[in-house]
């Protein structure tokens, strides 16, 4: 199959943007999977399909697979980088623009400075709806919430904040993140029994109560240079265990994203995402039947 695609980035997490507006390409799980390959196919952290408004209210609906090929539910970078391809291409002129995603309705904003601005709803911290099963865990105090014990070896536990962004998080602490086991612990965390449907893996490091440095393990994928679902879910964590402010910019290894969450005692604040999406190019690709 003869497909066009454009290739995008969010702060280093990278995309290949897919246009079904005008009807589906009909790709299996394999064949997503061998455009994200970085040796044998485009390479892509994720890939992203655009699709027309499934509803009223709606201006788009896009859909989500990881390097995996797996369907998945959310992706902060990718939304940022979805506004811009719908724009740049001529799809719609509405600021902001309304989509849907698996687990819900998103509102973006294009910004005079370049920057995307997306809405992310509120994050979900009912442990049956990240998932995560806390049976016999006894979690610790921290500020004004928790941390889980999670047994990662016979002889390493660590601990972890678990919420979801629509897609599900555990945010550990760290001193540092350069020398934090990312990609050691990274599988461990995201294959972890506790969280049946897999999870991003976030790996925190605070500066002061408005900077914080990021790395994140994500599920399918491995570690990418940011991840925006894992930026909101650190800043939250962060919030809510007491360290951070309202206003948060993230540092990660593919630049800075500003979190921004105006906590309350009901916790159902939307989360606002602030960052860059840039095209770097287009192509054409034959995608092979694939297995
Ligand atoms: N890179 C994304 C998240 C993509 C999905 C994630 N790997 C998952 O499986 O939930 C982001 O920017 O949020």
């Amino acid at each position: 199959m003869h497909i066009r695609f454009t290739k995008m980035q969010g702060a280093g997490n990278d995309f290949v943007v897919l246009d079904e507006t005008r009807g589906a390409l009909g790709l299996s799980k394999a064949q997503y999977r061998w455009l994200a390959d970085r040796h044998f196919g485009v390479g892509a952290d994720q890939i992203l399909t655009v699709r027309p408004s499934p509803g009223p209210g709606l201006d788009f609906e896009y859909i989500i697979h990881n390097a995996d090929g797996g369907e998945v539910e959310h992706c902060g970078n990718g939304a940022r980088c979805f506004v811009r391809y719908v724009r740049d291409k001529g799809l719609t002129d509405r600021n902001p623009v309304r989509v849907k995603v698996q687990q819900g309705e998103l509102s973006l904003r294009l910004n005079d400075d370049g920057r995307v601005t997306v809405d992310m709803g509120p994050p979900t911290f009912e442990l049956g709806r990240i998932p995560f099963n806390s049976q016999d865990l006894d979690p610790q105090t921290r500020g004004a919430w928790e941390q889980w014990p999670l047994q990662l070896t016979t002889d390493r536990q660590v601990l972890v904040s678990v919420l979801s962004m629509g897609n599900p998080h555990a945010v550990m602490l760290v001193d540092d993140v350069d020398t934090a086991p990312v990609r050691e612990w990274g599988p461990q965390i995201e294959n972890h029994p506790r969280f049946p449907a897999r999870v991003n893996a976030g790996f925190l490091q605070v500066v002061d109560r408005s900077h914080v440095r990021l790395r994140v393990f994500e599920r399918g994928t491995g570690e990418t240079l940011a991840c925006g679902t894992g930026a909101c879910a650190a800043v939250v964590a962060g919030i809510r265990l007491g360290l951070l402010d309202n206003e948060v910019d993230v540092q990660t290894h593919g630049g800075v994203l500003t979190i921004a969450w105006q906590d309350d005692a009901t916790h159902t604040a939307p989360v606002l995402m602030t960052g860059p999406a840039t095209t770097v190019f287009e192509g054409e690709v034959d995608v092979p039947d694939v297995d």
